[in-house]
C-alpha cells in the first residue's frame, strides 16, 4: 500500500496493488498492520457497500459527531465516482476547504476520511458500487449532513447533478450558526 497526502490533514490516498497472472489479479483491500499508520489504535467496526444505478447521483455530505464521529476508508469496487471530503473540524487550518479524488474500479485507490471531516461523491458511471470501511458504528442519533449544493463550500461537481436523497436535499446550508466538529 502506497499513501499519499492530500490537502487536508489527515485525508489520505492510499494506492492499492494488484498482482495479476494468467488468471486474474490478487489484491489486499486492507490491512491492519500496514495502515496502522494512519489508523493508528482506531478497529473498523463496521463494513458497508453502496450501489447507486445512475450516473449523476450524488450522495452527502455526511458525518458523525463525536462520541461517534469515524475514520472511513473508501474503495470504488465497480464503476466510477468522484469522491470529495470537506474538512469541517473547528480548528482545522482547512476549515471548510474540500478536496476531491476520482475512485474507480481500474484505479485500484482508497480514500481515508478522518473524524471531522464530511464525505460524499457522484457516480460518474452507472452501476458504481464504493465499499466502506468505518472506525465507528452508524448512529442516526449523531449524524448529520452538509449540502452538497452549499456556495460556501463551492464544490466543482463533475456532472449535472442527478438523483439526490430527499434527506441530502434538506441538509443545512452553512451559516453562522454552524460551528463545525470539536474533536
Ligand atoms: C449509512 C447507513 C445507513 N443505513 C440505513 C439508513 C437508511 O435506511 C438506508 C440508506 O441510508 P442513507 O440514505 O444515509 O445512505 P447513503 O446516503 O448512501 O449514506 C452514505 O453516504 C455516504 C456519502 C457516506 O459517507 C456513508 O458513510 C453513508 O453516510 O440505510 C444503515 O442502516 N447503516 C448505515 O451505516
Amino acid at each position: 500500500m502506497i499513501f499519499i497526502e492530500t490537502s487536508i490533514s489527515g485525508v489520505f490516498i492510499v494506492e492499492l496493488q494488484r498482482i495479476s497472472d494468467e488468471r486474474g489479479w490478487f489484491s489486499r483491500l486492507y490491512c491492519a498492520e500496514e495502515l496502522v499508520k494512519i489508523m493508528g489504535n482506531r478497529h473498523i467496526a463496521q463494513i458497508n457497500h453502496s450501489y447507486t444505478r445512475t450516473s449523476g447521483t450524488i450522495r452527502g455530505l455526511h458525518f458523525q459527531y463525536p462520541p461517534k464521529a469515524e475514520m472511513k476508508l473508501i474503495q470504488c469496487i465497480r464503476g466510477k465516482v468522484f469522491d470529495v471530503v470537506v474538512d469541517i473540524r473547528t480548528n482545522s487550518p482547512t476549515f471548510l476547504k474540500w478536496f476531491g479524488v476520482i475512485l474507480s474500479e481500474e484505479e485500484h485507490k482508497m480514500i481515508v476520511i478522518p473524524e471531522g471531516c464530511a464525505h460524499g461523491f457522484q457516480v460518474l458511471s452507472s452501476n458504481s458500487e464504493l465499499l466502506y470501511f468505518h472506525t465507528n458504528y452508524y448512529s442516526p442519533e449523531c449524524e448529520d449532513g452538509l449540502s452538497v449544493m452549499d456556495p460556501k463550500i463551492a464544490i466543482k461537481w463533475p456532472i449535472q447533478i442527478g438523483e439526490i436523497s430527499e434527506r441530502d436535499l434538506n441538509h443545512q446550508y452553512i451559516n453562522s450558526d454552524f460551528l463545525g466538529v470539536i474533536l
